[in-house]
């Protein structure tokens, strides 16, 4: 296998390497739907003193989501050796060694803490360590090797930025974070399993029982389907139970169709290519659903 040449940070400097570890736009994505959380806790526009929470709080659960995937790394040093998606990292390759991950992770994961701690509450502070807990841990030395649920059940820890970010300004959490939550936990099966279907060899090689290897690709693709028409239905709940507007309303519809379309299209006929769309996709689908939220929040005292 030559994986040196899918690498985008092989011959760059220790500091992109240490970047690396951190899944730098996952982490972006997860402290993104963190930041709507906030937004939606307060009504209407925020004052120049929750401005400055939302701040902290991005900065530290990007800090702990940073020290998880470090930590997610470090664990999976040998397994990401063997597949071709992974191969290049910096663990991986050896080019930082397990101590040095470790450190690293143990340095961002405290400083995001005292972030949390000093700045925002306590609340937020033990949910987003029970987050860390969650992916680095359960998911990852626990979940991940075991059960091809994996990501379902592992998929509650990455659901939770929007949960941290309406802790952080509320001091408490209330049933629409529970509902944001709800959406990311619906909308990770379709995401990952897109990608594990193209990547099914990968899986296989490095030894993981992810859906595709244990179930095969046909079954996989009905449940990716099964999943977009659930997470469709959760979309309307927040217009349902009037937490947003119209506007949010037709974004979902709008995105969530499409997102249908994808599982349809997978489901009749499979091809890598179409997998891979789907899989990206998924991204785009959740970056613009929640960026929907939040306009529907502000644009609301106009429009409603
Ligand atoms: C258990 C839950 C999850 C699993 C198993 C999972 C799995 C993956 C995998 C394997 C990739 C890598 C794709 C590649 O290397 O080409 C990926 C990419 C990505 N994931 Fe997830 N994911 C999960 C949850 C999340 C969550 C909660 C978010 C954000 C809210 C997220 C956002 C992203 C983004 C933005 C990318 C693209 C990264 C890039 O541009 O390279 N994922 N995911
Ligand atoms: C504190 C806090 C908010 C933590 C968030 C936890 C977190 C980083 C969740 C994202 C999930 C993620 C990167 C999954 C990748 O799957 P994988 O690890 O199986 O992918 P890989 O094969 O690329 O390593």
């Amino acid at each position: 296998m030559n994986a040196s040449t899918s690498s985008p940070v092989v011959g760059l400097s220790v500091w992109r390497q240490y970047s690396a570890l951190t899944k730098p736009r996952v982490v972006q994505l997860i402290v993104f739907c963190a930041l709507i959380g906030m937004a939606l806790a307060v009504p209407g526009l925020p004052s120049r003193g929750e401005l400055g929470v939302m701040l902290a709080a991005c900065l530290g659960i990007w800090l702990v989501a940073a020290a998880a995937a470090a930590f997610n790394c470090l664990i999976e040093q040998r397994i990401d050796a063997r597949m071709k998606r992974t191969a290049w990292r910096p663990t991986a390759r050896g080019e930082l060694s397990p101590r040095q991950a470790l450190v690293f992770s143990a340095l961002l994961c405290s400083a995001g803490a005292a972030v949390l701690a000093v700045w925002v509450n306590w609340l937020t502070l033990w949910l987003t360590l029970a987050t860390f807990v969650g992916y680095a841990v359960v998911y990852t030395v626990w979940l991940k090797p075991t059960t091809p649920q994996n990501i379902v059940i592992g998929g509650a820890s990455g659901a939770m930025p929007p949960v941290l970010g309406w802790a952080a300004l509320r001091g408490e959490v209330g049933a629409e974070a529970w509902l944001m939550c709800l959406i990311i936990f619906l909308w990770t099966p379709p995401h990952f399993w897109a990608l594990a279907l193209y990547r099914v060899e990968d899986y296989a090689r490095a030894g993981l029982p992810m859906l595709p290897v244990t179930h095969g690709n046909a079954y996989t693709r009905l449940q990716v389907l099964l999943y977009t028409w659930i997470l469709l239905a959760a979309t309307l709940l927040p217009y349902l139970i009037g937490m947003s507007g119209w506007l949010y309303l037709v974004a979902a519809l709008l995105l969530g169709l499409r997102f249908c379309w994808f599982g349809w299209q997978l489901w009749r006929q499979y091809s890598d290519d179409l997998a891979r769309r789907t899989f990206w996709f998924s991204i785009w689908y959740l970056t613009l659903l929640f960026a929907a939220l939040m306009v529907d929040h502000y644009v609301a005292p106009w429009l409603y």
